[in-house]
């Protein structure tokens, strides 16, 4: 991949920087900034070459229009206290703001463009509308840097096209967690046992048909759980279920059988009334969760049963906590997995935005891990094997 070496002189030159700031917000309020902490190095070694910074990101999954929730506003002001620098703020992204913004900016400085999926070309899956945004993107910057890991696996304007319309070079960040992750492709020490949980269930449930080719055990927690349940028959009463999938698990757990990879799901689950941290709830056996309850975490015995199975490992890969640790009472599932990756001497890699700010907000030290990486769906794809099209696009 070409790296920031590659783009040659940068002084006055305007360099638009792709990084994955989408960060948990409890309103405006930045709940884990580990992701824009990430971010700062390749911004800094850009503003010290005397380049003008633009940086461009996204929040959320807003629908290609602007939504004050989704706003990168409080975003800005955070990464310019960690720079300890003014960060000029776009109101917008390619419209006259962000015109402005960027014409306003002399070496060393930096700016923050409104969030990039209010334009609809963004994630677009048209090439021609996609083409259009990233052309406006392209006309703010002399040159390109792809630096946020956990988005090169969407085929998106600010990831992909803007590559092709720019001398372009793959940032510090991309370049050190590709790094890491290799370890885990090539090669890894056994047992390798990947945990996986959190909500984006439908985006995640086909890693595992990868990971049955190179994993030894596979825990699944989070929302993940139920499609699994009721795939074996059990009833999961209003939790996460992806009804359309469960054909698809029936065949990774036949396939597992077969191929003598362990599948751990958990013995029991804490269920609640509601979606809310005072709903009333218990902890129920995992194949008896009553019709009117969710199931917002994995049990007290999961926790423990999952603890034992990674009590061996000699490498982890985690991604998706094992419930809605943002709530205290439906946390302990995703604290018992930590507290074990910390007992063990497993080399672990901790992958995703809320996987590792449940991490960082459960109080762990981050150093008591192999590797937090900023990636959790690129992560979980970069371990499938799959051409992740934001790093194919910096090979040439
Ligand atoms: N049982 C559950 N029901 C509903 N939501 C859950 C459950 N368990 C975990 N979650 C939620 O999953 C979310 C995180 O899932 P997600 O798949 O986005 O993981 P991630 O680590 O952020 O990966 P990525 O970076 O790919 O988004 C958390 O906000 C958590 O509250
Ligand atoms: O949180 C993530 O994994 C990345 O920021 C990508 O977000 P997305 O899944 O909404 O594309």
């Amino acid at each position: 991949m070409l790296t920031i070496d590659d783009l040659g002189d940068l002084r006055g030159k305007r360099v638009l920087v792709r990084s994955d700031l989408n960060v948990p917000l409890d309103g405006t309020t930045i709940t884990d900034d580990g992701r824009i902490r990430a971010s700062v190095p390749t911004i800094q070694r850009l503003r010290d070459a005397g380049a003008r910074v633009v940086v461009c990101a996204h929040l959320g999954r807003p629908k290609g229009a602007p939504e004050d929730r989704y706003s990168l506003r409080p975003v800005a002001s955070r990464l310019g206290e960690l720079l300890g620098a003014p960060v000029a703020f776009a109101t917008d992204t390619v419209g006259d703001s962000g015109r402005d913004v960027v014409a306003g900016l002399a070496d060393g400085d930096v700016a923050v463009l409104e969030n990039l999926r209010f334009n609809p070309g963004e994630t677009s899956k048209d090439d021609a509308e996609r083409g259009a945004f990233a052309d406006q993107l392209a006309e703010l910057a002399d040159a390109f840097v792809s630096d946020g890991f956990g988005v090169v696996h969407r085929k998106q304007a600010s990831v992909v096209d803007v590559a092709q319309r720019l001398p372009h070079a793959a940032g510090g960040l991309v370049l050190a967690e590709v790094e890491v992750l290799k370890r885990l492709t090539v090669d890894p020490a056994r047992p390798y046992v990947v945990v996986l949980g959190g909500s984006k269930v439908s985006d995640k449930l086909g890693v595992i048909e990868n990971l049955l080719g190179t994993a030894d055990r596979i825990l699944v927690g989070g929302g993940m759980v139920f499609t699994f349940l009721k795939a074996q028959g059990h009833e999961v009463g209003k939790s996460l279920l992806e009804e359309d999938q469960l054909d698809t698990v029936r065949g990774y757990l036949d396939s597992a059988r077969e191929r003598g990879v362990e599948i751990v799901l958990p013995t029991d689950v804490v269920a609640a009334t509601a979606f809310a941290a005072d709903a009333e709830h218990d902890v129920v056996p995992a194949d008896a969760i009553p019709a009117d309850r969710l199931g917002l975490d994995i049990g007290p015995d999961s926790g423990r049963l999952f603890a034992s199975r990674l009590a061996d490992a000699s490498t982890v890969f985690w991604n998706g906590p094992m419930g809605v640790f943002e709530l205290e009472p439906f946390s302990h599932g995703t604290r018992a997995v930590a507290q074990a990756l910390v007992d063990s001497d497993a080399f672990s890699v901790v992958g995703g935005g809320d996987s590792a700010a449940a991490v960082r907000t459960l109080g762990f030290d981050e150093g008591a891990f192999g590797h937090i990486s900023t990636g959790g769906g690129a992560s979980l794809e970069y371990l499938e094997g799959k051409t992740l099209p934001g790093l194919t696009v910096l090979d040439s």
